[in-house]
């Protein structure tokens, strides 16, 4: 199997955003469907698993960071693991005003690391089962969804097993999508150096034959 299908079929998923706003129990209702209410973690934790996309299996390894601020010395540990993420996932609570601030800062620290923009990457508002605790409105996380080029969803892990399989298969297809471009992108290049090689060819034996 050749190196570029092999990675068709794997991706490696980072969720980022402050402490609390529920990434560890997003990503253990993704790979077990259950609730659990309290984590012990408070360290980095890689998970495996496989799933089916689009009728289409993959394997994610899936990166459930600690929060790190942006600077000081855990700095250097999340732009590492922002240079190994395909696809990446912001996480908020509705119910904590600075986790929603939080959110550009790390999208914009994604599009520094990784020199383009386009990165695959979904923004996740969660806990809006807390009704009386809400104090980021969903349009809030709209309007920055979408001045930042991202997709969203805004839901309770806690309460919705479909929703947290709906934003890993937004990020997944977002993913394949990258990397069907990146493809093509190189298969053009490699095309075009072709032609000019050839070409390059056709002019040193036109020259040669002139002499
Ligand atoms: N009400 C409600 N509580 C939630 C939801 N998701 C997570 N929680 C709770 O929020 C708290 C934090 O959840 P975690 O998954 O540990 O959050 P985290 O972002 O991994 O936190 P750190 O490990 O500190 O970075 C826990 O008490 C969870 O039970 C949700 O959808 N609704």
């Amino acid at each position: 199997m050749s190196e570029s299908v092999r990675k068709m079929l794997r991706a490696k998923l980072v969720v980022l955003g402050r402490d609390n706003c529920g990434k560890t129990a997003l990503c253990v209702r993704f790979i077990t469907r259950r609730f659990i209410g309290e984590y012990e973690h408070k360290r980095e934790v890689t998970y495996r698993c496989q799933k089916i996309v689009d009728k289409e299996a993959i394997e994610l390894a899936i990166l459930d960071t600690v929060n790190k601020e942006c600077a000081g010395p855990a700095a250097s540990s999340l732009e590492s693991s922002i240079k190994w993420g395909d696809g990446f996932l912001i996480m908020y609570s509705v119910t904590d005003r600075s986790s929603f601030e939080a959110v550009s800062r790390l999208k914009r620290l994604i599009d520094h690391i990784k020199q383009t923009l386009g990165i695959p990457t979904v923004i996740v508002a969660n806990k809006c089962d807390v009704e009386n605790g809400r104090v980021v409105r969903t349009d809030e996380g709209q309007a920055l969804a979408s001045d930042l080029r991202c997709s969203f969803f805004e839901l309770s892990v806690a309460d919705d097993a479909s929703a947290v399989e709906a934003v890993f298969g937004q990020l997944v297809r977002e993913v394949r999508q990258e990397f069907l471009r990146h493809l093509l992108a190189m298969d053009k290049r490699s095309r075009m150096l072709q032609m000019r090689h050839a070409l390059k060819n056709k002019l040193t034996r036109s020259k040669t034959m002139q002499w």
